[in-house]
C-alpha cells in the first residue's frame, strides 16, 4: 500500500508517515485529515517513500484527502522548506502558518467559481438617481457606481461588503461581460524620476533582479508600482504585492482595484474570515488571481505564474513575525524572486539599513525618486528647542500658533505622538505608589475615554480607583501624556477646531478606521493627534502641518535599532505634510535640537543618516555588518528561564565555532509579561553560513535537553528586538 510522509504541526522537526490506498505522486502537496494520538490532525503530503521510517505494518491510514483544488506545487514546497530550515521551525509548523485554516483542515473550497465583475444595472442607476433611506446596500451601490466594474470580492472586502448579495438580490447590481479593459481610468503622466525608474526596473523584468527604490515621502512611489504590475498583468503573469497591514491601507486596495478593473485581484491577510482566505488562496494557486495583494502571510501564496514582486514599506517592522514561526516576508519575497527568476521590488522612503546596504554593496539595483510627484518640495523641518520653554500640557506655544495658523487658513494639522491612552500611568503623589500591571513588568495606562486602567503588553484592564489602593489619599494623578491628554487639552485651547484622534482605540475596527480615514480625507477634522498609525502611506492633500511631541524618549533607547526606527518613523511621518499643492512644514519639540538624527531629519538626508548609522553598528559589530539569532526562554519563575539558556550556553560553547560569539543569558528588557518571567541569549556570528549551521547542531541539542515542564523556549533568527 503506498506510503504517505506528511508534514503535521508539531513543534519537533519530523515528518510522519501514514498510509493511504489510493494516493499516487499526484497528492504530493495535498491536504490530508489524518488520525493523530487519540486525536486527528490535518497537514500537508510532502512525498511519497519507497520505504517507511518505521515499521509499515505498524502505520495507520489517511482519513482524507483534499483532492478538490490542485495540489500545491513543488516550487511552494521548496519555499516552505526554505522557511522552515532558515529559521529553525518544524515543516509542519510553517504549513499551518501559510495555509489558510480552512484548506489545511481539508474542508471543501466552496465558491470556487470565477469571480465576477459587477456593475450597477439599470435598476440600480435608478435607485441612486432617487432619494432614499441610507442603508448598507444603498451605500455599497454608490460605492459600485463610483468605482464600476469591480470584482465581487473587491466589493466583499468593502465596509459594507455584506450587502453585496442583496444588491444582486435586489438586481441593483448586474454581472458585466468580460474582457474589460485591464487597465482603466485615467493614467497620470509619470514625472521624469518615475519614468526612468519604470523604465530601468522594467528592462530587468525577464530574470530576477532585486531592485531598492528609494523614494522620498509623496514621491509616487505606488505609481511607479502601479505601472509595473500593469507591464507584467500585460505580459500575462502574476503580481504579488505585499504591504506592512492592510487593516492600514484600504486606500492601495481600492486605488489597485481601480487601476486594473479588468483583473482578478485577491487580499489575504489575516483579517479574512477563513472561507475568503482559503477561497482567495486556491484562486491564486490555480493561477486565476491576478493580483495577490496582502501582508507578511501572502509572501506565501503560491503563484504559478508569477512575474512581479511588490514591497512596499520594506522598512515596515511588520513584515516580520514575531511568534510562532518567526520569519521576515520581506526576506522570503527576496529568496522567492530569485527562486522562481523575477523581479522585486522594495519600495521605502526611509529602506531599513540592511536593504539600503545592500543597494551600496550592489547586491540589490537602486533606483531613487528624489522629488515629489505633486508638491513642488518636501516640507521644511524645524526644531523647537524645549529645554527654556513652559510647555502647556506638552505643547509648546510655538507649535500652538503654528497650528492656530493652519486652522485659520483651513489647512489640516497633525500632532503626532507615539502613545496611546491619557497618561502612561497614574500615581500617587503622597506615598509614591504606582499603577502597575499584576502580570507584567509594566505600568498601567490610564485611559480616560472609557476611565480604565489598562495594560498595554497583556491587556487586562481595570477600574480606575477614586482613592490611593495602597495610602487612601484622594489626590491619585495621572502621570505623563498620551493621545488623549493631547486630544482633550487641543479641544480646550481650540474650541472651534475639530480635533481627531487616531490611535488604536480609536480605530479598534477596519469600519472604524476607514470611517476615520473618509472623515480626514473629506476635510471634516481639523487637528489630527495621532500615534504611528497616522505615519503610513496616507495622502491627505490639506495636511500641511506635522507636530511631534515626546520623541525623544526613543533617543536613549537600548535597543540598536531605535534610533533606526526613530529615525524612519520622524521622516514618514513628517512625510505626511504638505503632499500636494500646499507646502508643509513640521516641527519637532526636543530637548537635543543638535542632536544628529534631528539634523539629517532636517535636511531630509537619509543617505547621511544611513551612514551614520551604519558605521556605528560596524564598530559594535551588529547587524547589517553580522548576523544574530536569539534564544528566547520563559518560565512563571525567571530563575528557570536563565538556568536553561545557561545550559544552552554551556552546550553552545562545545559546539560554536570560533567566529560565532555566544553571549551571556540576561532577562528581557520586558522581563514579566502574562504572569511568565523571559530572558534571552544572543548569538551572532560575522557569516550567515557559520551561524545557520551552528544554529541547526545547537538546536537538535537543545531539543534533546530535560527542562522544566512549565518552561518555553524559541528561537528567532534575524531578530529585530534585542
Ligand atoms: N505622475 C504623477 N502625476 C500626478 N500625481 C501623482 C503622480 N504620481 C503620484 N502622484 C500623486 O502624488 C501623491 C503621492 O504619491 P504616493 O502616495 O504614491 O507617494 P509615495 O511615494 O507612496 O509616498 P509615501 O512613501 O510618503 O507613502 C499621490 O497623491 C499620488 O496620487
Ligand atoms: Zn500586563
Amino acid at each position: 500500500m503506498p506510503i504517505v510522509r506528511i508534514a503535521l504541526p508539531v513543534p519537533i522537526p519530523q515528518l510522519f508517515d501514514y498510509t493511504a490506498e489510493d494516493a499516487s505522486h499526484e497528492d504530493i502537496g495535498r491536504c490530508v485529515r489524518v488520525p493523530f494520538g487519540g486525536g486527528e490532525k490535518s497537514g500537508l503530503i510532502v512525498d511519497l517513500p519507497v520505504d517507511a521510517d518505521v515499521d509499515a505494518t505498524r502505520l495507520k491510514a489517511v482519513r482524507h484527502i483534499q483532492r478538490e483544488v490542485s495540489p500545491l506545487p513543488a516550487d511552494w514546497l521548496e519555499l516552505a522548506a526554505f522557511t522552515a530550515r532558515y529559521y529553525h521551525a518544524a515543516l509542519g509548523e510553517v504549513v499551518a502558518l501559510a495555509l489558510p485554516p480552512g484548506l489545511r483542515r481539508a474542508d471543501a473550497v466552496r465558491d470556487l467559481a470565477a469571480d465576477p465583475l459587477l456593475a450597477p444595472s439599470a435598476a440600480g442607476a435608478a435607485v441612486l438617481a432617487a432619494p432614499r433611506r441610507a442603508s448598507r446596500a444603498l451605500r455599497l451601490l454608490q460605492h459600485l457606481a463610483a468605482q464600476a466594474p469591480q470584482r465581487r470580492s473587491a466589493l466583499r472586502a468593502h465596509a459594507d461588503g455584506e450587502a453585496v448579495g442583496e444588491l444582486l438580490r435586489k438586481g441593483w447590481a448586474e454581472v458585466v461581460r468580460e474582457g474589460a479593459p485591464l487597465v482603466s481610468g485615467t493614467l497620470p503622466i509619470l514625472t521624469a524620476e518615475q519614468h526612468a525608474a519604470v523604465d530601468a526596473i522594467a528592462a530587468t523584468a525577464t530574470g530576477y533582479a532585486a531592485w531598492l527604490l528609494h523614494g522620498v515621502t509623496g514621491s509616487g512611489k505606488t505609481e511607479v508600482y502601479l505601472r509595473l504590475a500593469a507591464n507584467a498583468l500585460a505580459a500575462g503573469r502574476q503580481v504579488l504585492m505585499l504591504v506592512p497591514e492592510i487593516a492600514l491601507t484600504p486606500q492601495l486596495e481600492a486605488r489597485v482595484a481601480a487601476r486594473f478593473a479588468g483583473a482578478e485581484i485577491v487580499a489575504l491577510h489575516s483579517g479574512l474570515a477563513e472561507g475568503a482566505r482559503s477561497r482567495g488562496f486556491v484562486r491564486a494557486l490555480e493561477g486565476h488571481a491576478d493580483i495577490v495583494l496582502g501582508t507578511r502571510l501572502a509572501v506565501f501564496a503560491p503563484l504559478p505564474r508569477l512575474g512581479l514582486i511588490l514591497i512596499d514599506e520594506e522598512h515596515d517592522a511588520s513584515y516580520k513575525q514575531q511568534e510562532g514561526v518567526r520569519y521576515s516576508a520581506r526576506d522570503l519575497a527576496v529568496w522567492r524572486a530569485r527562486q522562481r527568476a523575477v523581479t522585486v521590488v522594495l519600495g521605502s522612503a526611509t529602506p531599513s539599513l540592511e536593504s539600503w546596504q545592500h543597494a551600496r554593496s550592489g547586491r540589490y539595483r537602486y533606483q531613487v525618486l528624489s522629488q515629489r510627484a505633486l508638491a513642488s518640495a518636501l516640507p521644511e523641518v524645524r526644531c523647537i528647542d524645549t529645554r527654556r520653554l513652559k510647555l502647556d500640557e506638552g505643547l509648546s506655544a510655538a507649535l500652538q500658533s503654528a497650528i492656530a495658523a493652519r486652522l485659520e487658513a483651513g489647512e489640516q494639522s497633525l500632532v503626532f505622538l507615539n502613545r496611546r491612552g491619557y497618561a502612561p500611568v497614574l500615581s500617587c503623589p503622597a506615598c509614591g505608589w504606582v499603577s502597575t500591571c499584576p502580570h507584567c513588568s509594566a505600568n498601567l495606562v490610564v485611559h480616560l475615554a472609557d476611565r480604565r486602567l489598562r495594560c498595554h503588553h497583556c491587556g487586562c484592564d481595570g477600574p480606575i480607583p477614586r482613592t490611593c489602593p495602597s495610602c487612601g489619599n484622594h489626590d491619585i494623578q495621572p502621570f505623563g501624556r498620551g493621545t488623549q491628554r493631547i486630544e482633550a487639552r487641543l479641544a480646550e485651547l481650540f474650541p472651534r477646531a475639530r480635533v481627531l484622534r487616531v490611535d488604536r482605540d480609536s480605530a479598534r475596527t477596519r469600519a472604524q478606521w476607514e470611517a476615520l480615514l473618509a472623515t480626514i480625507a473629506a476635510g471634516e477634522a481639523d487637528i489630527l493627534v495621532g500615534t504611528q498609525m497616522m505615519a503610513k502611506g496616507h495622502d491627505f492633500p490639506r495636511l500641511t502641518l506635522v507636530g511631534v511631541v515626546g520623541a525623544d524618549a526613543s533617543l536613549h533607547a537600548a535597543d540598536f535599532r531605535a534610533p533606526e526606527r526613530l529615525f524612519q518613523q520622524l521622516m514618514q511621518v513628517g512625510g505626511r505634510a504638505g503632499r500636494a499643492h500646499l507646502a508643509g512644514e513640521v516641527l519637532i519639540q526636543t530637548e537635543y535640537p543638535e542632536h544628529p538624527l534631528y539634523r539629517c531629519l532636517a535636511t531630509h538626508d537619509f543617505d547621511a543618516f544611513a551612514a551614520m548609522a551604519l558605521d556605528e553598528r560596524r564598530s559594535a559589530g551588529f547587524p547589517p555588518h553580522t548576523f544574530q539569532a536569539m534564544l528566547r526562554a520563559d518560565a512563571p519563575l525567571l530563575q528557570d528561564a536563565v538556568a536553561f539558556l545557561r545550559e544552552a550556553a554551556a552546550v553552545a560553547a562545545g559546539l560554536a565555532p570560533a567566529q560565532v560569539h555566544i553571549y551571556d543569558p540576561v532577562p528581557m528588557r520586558l522581563t514579566r509579561l502574562s504572569r511568565r518571567e523571559r530572558a534571552q541569549l544572543l548569538v551572532e556570528a560575522a557569516e550567515r553560513g557559520a551561524l545557520q549551521s551552528f544554529l541547526g547542531a545547537w538546536l537538535g541539542a537543545l531539543r534533546g535537553l530535560r527542562t522544566p515542564r512549565t518552561l518555553r523556549w524559541n528561537v528567532d533568527v534575524d531578530p529585530l528586538e534585542v
